[in-house]
């Protein structure tokens, strides 16, 4: 990727908050068409998804910028509202908490489909291909929302954000509710998807071994900046702030040889 190529999504000395003392300051980040996903982990409360909602504009820096293709965010019209929820998309732990309950993931995916041909983001892609990229299998296209489990939601969520075929994907903690045993499974297949249609991956989460997966570099942030930034073994084997020093001890043992 040459090096003036405008990344789709840039947070530039980024401060925010809500109302009362910024809780992220004089952040920077890029998502950029075909770079490999980034990484955010840090202790709960130090900003995480503050910085995924000032991406999406759900929160206004107070100082510093959120672009997007060179746009600041904060600033898009109505007329372009829609290009930009297509193109850029946030998951959030909450999984597809706007679906109906008594739809059916065929459905709602077959809606996200047809949302996305019609917004010129034809993905060419079948629910049966959305599901197999979240490792869920065709016998739960007929299942209704309702009675999924919560994990099981949150992978619907994912497909269903897939289904755009978006230049950037937001995940913010994706897969809480997925076993520990299974999100290894979707994060590779996640891997493999976003990879091949070419779409930036931002993943936050307190996951360490998520990061290692999916996330060759990864932004430690602590009390709402950023400490330290690297590929996951350069951070953890080189941590001298506290938080990092706690994040390493916290490790599973799948991450602790990087110590
Ligand atoms: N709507 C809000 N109004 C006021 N303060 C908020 C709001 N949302 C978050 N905060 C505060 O902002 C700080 C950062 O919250 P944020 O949710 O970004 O952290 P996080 O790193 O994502 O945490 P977690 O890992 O627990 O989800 C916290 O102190 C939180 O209490």
């Amino acid at each position: 990727m040459s090096s003036n190529t405008t990344p789709i999504l840039r947070a530039t000395g980024l401060s925010a908050g809500y109302g009362g003392p910024d809780v992220v300051r004089d952040i920077d980040l890029e998502l950029t068409t075909g770079s490999a996903p980034v990484g955010v982990v840090g202790p709960s409360g130090a900003g995480k998804s503050t910085i995924v909602r000032a991406l999406v504009g759900r929160v206004r820096p107070t100082s510093g910028h959120a672009t997007w293709h060179g746009r600041t965010v904060s600033r898009i019209g109505l007329r372009d509202k829609k290009a930009f929820r297509t193109q850029v998309r946030r998951v959030t732990q909450e999984g597809i908490a706007d679906a109906d309950a008594r739809w059916t993931v065929d459905r709602v995916l077959g809606k996200a489909l047809t949302d996305a041909r019609k917004a010129g983001r034809p993905s060419g892609r079948t629910v049966e291909e959305l599901l197999a990229d979240v490792a869920l299998e065709p016998r739960f296209a007929p299942r209704q929302i309702g009675t999924l489990s919560g994990g099981e939601k949150q992978r619907v969520a994912l497909a269903s954000a897939l289904a755009t075929r978006p230049d950037a994907l937001l995940l913010d903690e994706p897969l809480t509710a997925v076993d520990p045993a299974m999100r290894g499974e979707v994060v590779r297949r996640l891997g493999e998807a976003t990879s091949a249609q070419g779409t930036a991956v931002l993943l936050v989460t307190h996951d360490l071994e998520l990061v290692e997966r999916l996330c060759p570099t990864v932004h430690v942030l602590a009390d709402g900046t950023f400490v330290t930034s690297g590929s996951l073994s350069q951070v953890l084997a080189t941590a001298t702030h506290p938080v990092v020093q706690e994040l390493a001890e916290a490790a599973p043992q799948a991450v602790q040889r990087f110590r």
